[in-house]
Order: C-alpha cells, then sequence, then structure tokens
C-alpha cells in the first residue's frame, strides 16, 4: 500500500552565497500492507516529521520514490496532490494546522464541503465526528480558544472525517491526558478492525507503539530497524 524506495532528503539552509546543506533522511526504504497499523520512532531530530511530509506530499524528496497504491506519489502533479490529500489519506499534523478563522466544526467540516456533501449530512457527519473525539461542546470556538489537547481532537477528527483508506499521523496523543489518549488509540484500533484503514503513526509514546503491528526505527535520518514487512 505505500511503498517507500531509497528515499533522500536534504534541506538547503541559510542565505544565497552561503548556503549549507543539512542530510536529513538517508537511503530510506520500508514498505507498509493494507491493514498494517506501523508506527515510527527515533530521537527528536532524527527525520520523522519530514519522512512524514514527503509521504503526505506536503516537501518533494531531493531523491527517491514513494509508491501509495501503485502510484507515483513522487511524481504527481499539484492537482494530483490536492486529490490524493482530499481522498486518499488524513493527515494528523503535530501543530494541529487548524484553519484561525473557522470553528472546531467549521474545521472539520470543509473536507465534506470539498468532497460536494450536502448540508444535512456534513452536519449529521461533523457532530458525529465531535461527539467521536470529546468536544461536542466547543463546535463553536475558533482554535485559538481551545487547549492544545482540544485543538489536536479537532485534527485529528479533521483527518478521519472523510475515512480515508490511510492516516498519516504525527503524535497524534502529543498533548492529550491519559484518558483521552486511551479513547483515541480504541477508536484508532477501531477504524483498523471495522474498515481496514492503514495508520502509519509517529510517536515517542509507548502506549501508542503497542498498538502497532510493526514499529519502525530511525537514527539520524537512517532506517535502523523494522523496514521489512512481516
Ligand atoms: N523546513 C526545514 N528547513 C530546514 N531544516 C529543517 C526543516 N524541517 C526540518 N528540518 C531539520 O531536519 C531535521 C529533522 O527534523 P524532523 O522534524 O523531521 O525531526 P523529527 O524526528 O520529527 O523530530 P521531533 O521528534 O523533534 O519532532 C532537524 O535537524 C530539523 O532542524
Amino acid at each position: 500500500m505505500i511503498h517507500v524506495k531509497k528515499l533522500n532528503h536534504h534541506f538547503i539552509l541559510g542565505k544565497k552565497g552561503q548556503k549549507a546543506t543539512l542530510p536529513v533522511l538517508k537511503d530510506i526504504s520500508f514498505e507498509v500492507d493494507k491493514g498494517e497499523i506501523v508506527t515510527v520512532v527515533g530521537k527528536s531530530g532524527s527525520g520523522k516529521s519530514t519522512l512524514l511530509n514527503l509521504i503526505s506530499g506536503f516537501i518533494r524528496p531531493t531523491d527517491g520514490e514513494i509508491w501509495i497504491d501503485n502510484k507515483k506519489v513522487t511524481d504527481f502533479t499539484e492537482a494530483e496532490f490536492a486529490d490524493y490529500r482530499l481522498n486518499h489519506v488524513g493527515v494528523i499534523f503535530q501543530n494541529f494546522q487548524l484553519i484561525p478563522s473557522m470553528t472546531a466544526f467549521q474545521n472539520i467540516e470543509l473536507a465534506l464541503t470539498l468532497k460536494g456533501i450536502n448540508k444535512n449530512e456534513r452536519n449529521q457527519i461533523t457532530m458525529e465526528m465531535l461527539k467521536k473525539v470529546g468536544i461536542a461542546e466547543f463546535q463553536d470556538h475558533y482554535p485559538g480558544e481551545l487547549s492544545g489537547g482540544q485543538q489536536q481532537r479537532v485534527s485529528i477528527a479533521r483527518a478521519l472525517v472523510l475515512k480515508p483508506p490511510i492516516i498519516l499521523a504525527d503524535e497524534p496523543s502529543g498533548s492529550l491526558d491519559s484518558e483521552t489518549e486511551a479513547d483515541l488509540l480504541e477508536f484508532i484500533q477501531k477504524l483498523n478492525n471495522e474498515m481496514g484503514i492503514t495508520f502509519l503513526i509517529i510517536t515517542h509514546d509507548e502506549e501508542v507503539a503497542k498498538i502497532g503491528n510493526r514499529t519502525i526505527t530511525i537514527n539520524d535520518g537512517r532506517l535502523v530497524e523494522g523496514g521489512a514487512v512481516r
């Protein structure tokens, strides 16, 4: 389902005339099968978020290929990326990336609107998601009026609202208390069991890592463990 082949990425730092290259990912190859929950661990700065940003198409790799369902994501046009992000992957960001001028309800509803779903159905699905992540009472709050944990729940609901076949998540439980985290993990397992949704989850948290079928370890930009498919 996800196939990463010999992925390399470096960032260019500094201004013109005094540029430096920062190699971040080095020769990363791995596969994730349909229906797997794979967790990605590694020290801070090892390149985990960069890997997720590459798979979700927010940045393009310096070198290497990413394939999803036999489609070469690394060759996508911007229009193909837009379709890919709406219909194929849901992304949960470390820093939430909510739209500040939209309420919690509107942030979650947006993907449904883009998909052309009618108002009644949008209301029903959005309310269901708000309840599922336990923030229905905050539906009219703007992101700036929500705590970190509440914003995280909005971002989780937004990623899940179209029930995409793949969810990419960067520290999805980072701002949650242990009770909400347990609910989230149960919900992820339910989506995985009942709908076969595939998850690639970056985490520092042992409880989250436990729900994975497999853990990939990245150390200083290199995949050091867990790359092989079971
Ligand atoms: N847009 C960017 N421009 C330049 N350097 C970047 C950029 N994004 C990330 N980096 C650098 O790439 C390296 C890897 O960062 P990344 O965020 O992928 O690590 P991480 O493993 O996700 O860390 P953490 O666990 O702290 O979130 C770091 O040295 C970081 O400073």
